[in-house]
């Protein structure tokens, strides 16, 4: 079975305006390779400007690359037109940094949990509403919830609507890029205990994006260390703690105090 996603090389080049008539190339993601094997647990993980959004944007193909490939189970995404595209949108699905942001206020978590299986037409009215209560109960939010508005919600609650919002359509991956970095220290072990549970429990694969290593450590399989633009470490997670290849992965390493869960 190939990879559920696979990076080949894949370069995005920003120019920048340098004065008033020169430009200057930004080489926010460079020549950057890996795959994601399915049911595995992969973080992508890198300072502020690393090229982190850069890579989902451009895996959501709302980027073109301008040179290499991005396969979704061995085809070229950009490559996918009609079924096939709608298709793939489906199978990818994303949690959103800002569960504040992220959602219609006007919505009801019903309506918010239940609209991806509106857009990709799946199922009756009927079984759209039971799964809508199954994934709600997956991320450990009451039924009653349906009803509310986003606003009625703690922070951590909405990002476990926005969580079950990802599920709904039994994606083949998830993106979850820093799911927990606008939320309270205290709500985020929380919510990464959720992550591992869905992850152990239903066996999803996930690529998760976070600037800090030792907040991945215990969830992942394996990690890519990104600098720059550049993929400097990649590996399983425990080879890339006790032998890390690059400088930065070992300056990472040290400078934050590991989190306990
Ligand atoms: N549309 C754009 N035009 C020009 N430069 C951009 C654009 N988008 C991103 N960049 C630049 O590309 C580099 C990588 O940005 P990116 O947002 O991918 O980093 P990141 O690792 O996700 O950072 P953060 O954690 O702060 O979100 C940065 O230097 C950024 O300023």
């Amino acid at each position: 079975m190939p990879p559920v996603l696979e990076l080949k090389n894949v370069t995005k080049i920003f120019q920048l305006k340098k004065g008033l008539f020169t430009k200057k190339k930004l080489y926010a993601v460079n020549n950057v390779s890996f795959e994601i094997q399915k049911g595995e647990f992969f973080s992508l993980v890198g300072e502020s400007g690393s090229g982190k959004t850069t890579i989902s944007k451009l895996i959501l193909r709302l980027l073109k690359p301008d040179e290499g490939e991005i396969l979704f189970l061995g085809k070229n995404i950009f490559k996918m037109k009609g079924e096939e595209l709608k298709d793939y949108r489906k199978k990818i699905q994303v949690v959103f940094q800002n569960p504040y942001t992220s959602f219609n206020p006007l919505m009801k978590v019903k309506d918010i949990v239940k609209e991806p299986l509106d857009i990709h037409k799946i199922g009756s009215k009927k079984e759209r509403l039971e799964r809508v209560e199954e994934v709600l109960s997956l991320v450990n939010i009451p039924v009653e919830f349906m009803e509310r508005y986003p606003d009625q919600l703690s922070g951590g609650q909405r990002q476990r609507i926005g969580i079950a919002r990802a599920l709904a359509v039994n994606p083949e991956i998830i993106i979850a890029d820093e799911p927990v970095s606008s939320l309270d220290v205290s709500i985020q072990a929380q919510i990464i205990n959720l992550f591992l549970k869905l992850h152990k429990e239903l066996g999803i694969t996930f690529l998760f994006i976070a600037h800090d290593l030792n907040l991945v450590r215990h969830l992942s399989d394996r990690i890519a260390v990104l600098y720059k633009g550049e993929v400097v470490d990649y590996g399983k997670t425990e080879e890339i703690f006790t032998n890390p290849k690059s400088k930065f992965t070992k300056e990472l390493i040290n400078s934050i105090p590991p989190i306990e869960f």
